[in-house]
């Protein structure tokens, strides 16, 4: 495989980070999987491991990341500015934000026509995809299995300007559709729940059995695993990331994007009559007129209040979940000691 800049996705946003020194002393390669304490890359020349200096952390990289790499030692010089980052919340009960993938140009946000689909889930992911500056796109899979039809109408309602495409995840002629999110130096990324397809998607569109790292790495026990690339090349010339922590995605600090996702209720809102209005029955409520007059589904209200709920929760930072819990044990303490006074009496 030969390789060129502007197909690993370099662009003049990359280039124009560089200072004129660098050029020639430094090389751009762009990060295809981060291990604890190196991190593997594809440059003009082919792969290229590279170790961290001490002021980066692989917690500072991504799969997807451009970085400058020292010519005489393989060292990593800088990490540039990226156009585009995914981060989720952290597994867990605390609430700080994970980065998981850099530089993507698209999101499949992939969904079957069968009981698992939910507008819920699907607007979670585009309100996630918008946040992160990446563009959605709506793969609707197993269209092949019953009439896509109703789905699509759903799907479509829900995605506003997004593309929906209704596809079998297993033929290539089906999966074309997505070609151009995944052409020449285009990186899309795949989320979704599990079993709607995103292996059989990726396999389609890369022309390999592909599994994230934790998957292939089971599944090659016993054998010497050479590699755990994270950055697939597609078919048409573009990269899939295809990382562990990318297939399920909670929101984290995506007001923007659930704003973009709810563009009409946003509209809306801007004509109450009070502009701290919450639409829990105000006067002048445009929100709750459009309820009533029909132009506004209040299953849709509904989702937007509870995606605002979640991003809230989810963007709530570690130290003030810390802090908001001392305060409620004080609070119960009062009370304790509250009911002890009343208790003597
Ligand atoms: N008929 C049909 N079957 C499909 C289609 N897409 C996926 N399948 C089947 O659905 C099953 C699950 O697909 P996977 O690709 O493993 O799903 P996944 O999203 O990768 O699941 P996880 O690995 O658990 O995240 C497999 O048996 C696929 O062959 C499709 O478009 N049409
Ligand atoms: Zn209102």
């Amino acid at each position: 495989m030969t390789l060129t800049l502007a197909g690993l996705g370099w662009s003049a946003h990359f280039l124009s980070q560089l200072d004129p020194s660098e050029i020639g002393h430094l090389r751009p390669a762009r990060v295809a999987a981060v291990h604890r304490d190196r991190i593997e890359t594809l440059t003009e020349t082919g792969p290229l491991g590279l170790v961290l200096p001490a002021s980066l952390s692989t917690a500072d990289l991504a799969v997807g990341d451009w970085v400058l790499a020292e010519a005489e030692v393989p060292r990593v010089a800088r990490l540039l500015d990226r156009h585009s980052d995914l981060h989720r919340r952290a597994p867990g009960s605390d609430a700080t934000r994970q980065l998981i993938a850099a530089n993507l140009d698209g999101l499949a946000i992939v969904s079957s026509c069968n009981a698992e689909y939910s507008t819920a889930r699907l607007e979670r992911y585009l309100a996630l995809a918008r946040s992160a500056g990446i563009s959605p796109v709506v793969v609707l899979t197993k269209a092949d299995l019953a009439d896509p039809a109703p789905w699509l109408d759903e799907a479509v309602r829900a995605a506003r300007d997004a593309p929906v495409l209704a596809v079998d995840a297993r033929d290539p002629a089906s999966v074309a559709r997505l070609a151009d999110w995944c052409g020449r130096g285009h990186t899309l990324g795949l989320v979704g729940s599990s079993g709607v397809g995103k292996s059989t998607l990726a396999a389609t569109l890369t022309g390999q059995a592909l599994a994230t790292a934790g998957t292939s790495e089971l599944k090659d026990k016993g054998r010497h695993t050479t590699t755990s690339r994270q950055l697939v090349p597609t078919l048409g010339g573009g990269w899939l990331i295809d990382t562990p922590g990318m297939r399920e995605l909670q929101l984290a600090d995506a007001a923007e994007g659930i704003a973009a996702t709810f563009d009409d209720i946003e509209a809306l809102a801007a004509d109450c009559r009070f502009s701290d209005c919450a639409h829990e029955g105000e006067p002048g409520c445009a929100v709750a007129r459009a309820v009533e007059d029909g132009t506004l589904d209040p299953a849709r209200l509904n989702r937007w209040r509870k995606l605002k709920r979640e991003d809230r929760f989810n963007a709530m930072s570690l130290a003030e979940a810390r802090a908001r819990s001392r305060a409620f044990g004080r609070k119960t303490r009062d009370i304790g000691r509250q009911k002890e006074e009343r208790n003597r009496w």
